[in-house]
C-alpha cells in the first residue's frame, strides 16, 4: 500500500455496519473517493470473509480487526487472512512485541503482496483520566510513544493514533513510519464516544498519512458528498 498522493487517497472511510445492503452501498459510493476502504470488527463477525471479498473488488481493503492475543494465535489468525489479501490489517500494539513480530513474520509468506500491519497504540476512545484507571499513568502521549517504539523495533511497518499525538510520533520517529490516524471530526461533528480527536485538516497537517472517517461519512444525508467535502478540507 503505498502512501497517498492526492488528497482524496488520505481518506479512508469506516464502513462500520452489519448490513451486508448497506456495506455495499456505501462501498460503492465512496471507493473511487478514498484510499482505502475501512472494513471492522461489526461488519467482518456479521458477514466474515465475503465482506471483505466483496470490498477489495472495489478499493483495497484496510482489515481492522484489532488482533490482541498470544503470538502463536496472531501468526496463525494472520496466516489465514492472507488470502483475502487485505492491504493493510490492525494488531494491538498492546500485546507486545513478541507479538506483533509473530504477526509480521506470518506475513512475510504473502511476499510483495503482504498486508501493511498497523500497530493500534491507544484507542482514541481513551482519556488520560480513564487510561490511568487501568493503571497506566502518565498520560495517553507517553504511553502512545512507549508502544509506537516496541512495535515499530518489532516489525510494524505503523501506526494507529489520535490525532493529538501525530506530531509527536513524527518528531521521534520521523517519517517512515505510516500513520493512520481515526478520532478525526470535521468542524460541528459530535466527538460521540471519541475523546482524543482534532480535524481532519488538523490531522493532516500534523503528519497523518491518512486519516479514518466513519460516523460523519456514514451517517450523512450523502455520504459521497460528506467524504469530498473532507478531502477538498485538507491542506495539499
Ligand atoms: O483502528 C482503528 O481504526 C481505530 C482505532 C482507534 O483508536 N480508534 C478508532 O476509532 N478506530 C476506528 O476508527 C473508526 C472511527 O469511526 P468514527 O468515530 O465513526 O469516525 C471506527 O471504525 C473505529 O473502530
Amino acid at each position: 500500500m503505498a502512501r497517498p498522493s492526492t488528497a482524496a487517497a488520505r481518506l479512508i472511510p469506516a464502513i462500520d455496519t452489519a448490513d451486508p445492503a448497506k456495506a455495499a452501498a456505501l462501498a460503492a459510493a465512496l471507493a473511487a473517493r478514498c484510499g482505502a476502504l475501512k472494513l471492522g470488527l461489526e461488519l467482518f463477525t456479521a458477514e466474515g470473509p465475503r465482506a471483505v471479498r466483496a470490498m477489495a473488488a472495489l478499493a483495497p481493503v484496510f482489515l481492522d480487526l484489532k488482533l490482541h492475543d498470544i503470538p502463536n494465535t496472531v501468526a496463525g489468525a494472520v496466516r489465514s487472512l492472507l488470502p483475502l489479501k487485505p492491504a493493510m490489517l490492525t494488531l494491538h500494539g498492546a500485546g507486545g512485541p513478541a507479538m506483533i513480530a509473530a504477526a509480521r513474520e506470518a506475513a512475510e509468506k504473502a511476499g510483495a503482496a503482504r498486508p501493511v500491519l498497523l500497530a493500534v497504540t491507544v484507542l482514541t476512545s481513551l482519556d488520560a483520566a480513564t487510561l490511568a484507571a487501568t493503571g497506566i499513568a502518565g498520560g495517553p502521549v507517553q504511553q502512545v510513544l512507549r508502544l509506537a517504539r516496541l512495535a515499530l523495533e518489532a516489525g510494524a511497518d505503523g501506526l494507529v493514533c489520535s490525532p493529538q499525538e501525530v506530531a509527536r510520533i513524527r518528531d521521534a520517529f520521523g517519517q517512515a513510519p505510516m500513520l493512520v490516524v481515526p478520532g478525526v471530526r470535521p468542524a460541528g461533528h459530535a466527538a460521540g464516544d471519541q475523546a482524543r480527536t482534532a480535524t481532519p485538516a488538523e490531522a493532516v497537517a500534523a503528519g497523518a498519512d491518512w486519516i479514518v472517517v466513519g460516523r460523519p461519512i456514514t451517517g450523512a444525508a450523502d455520504p459521497a458528498a460528506a467524504a469530498a467535502a473532507i478531502a477538498e478540507s485538507l491542506p495539499a
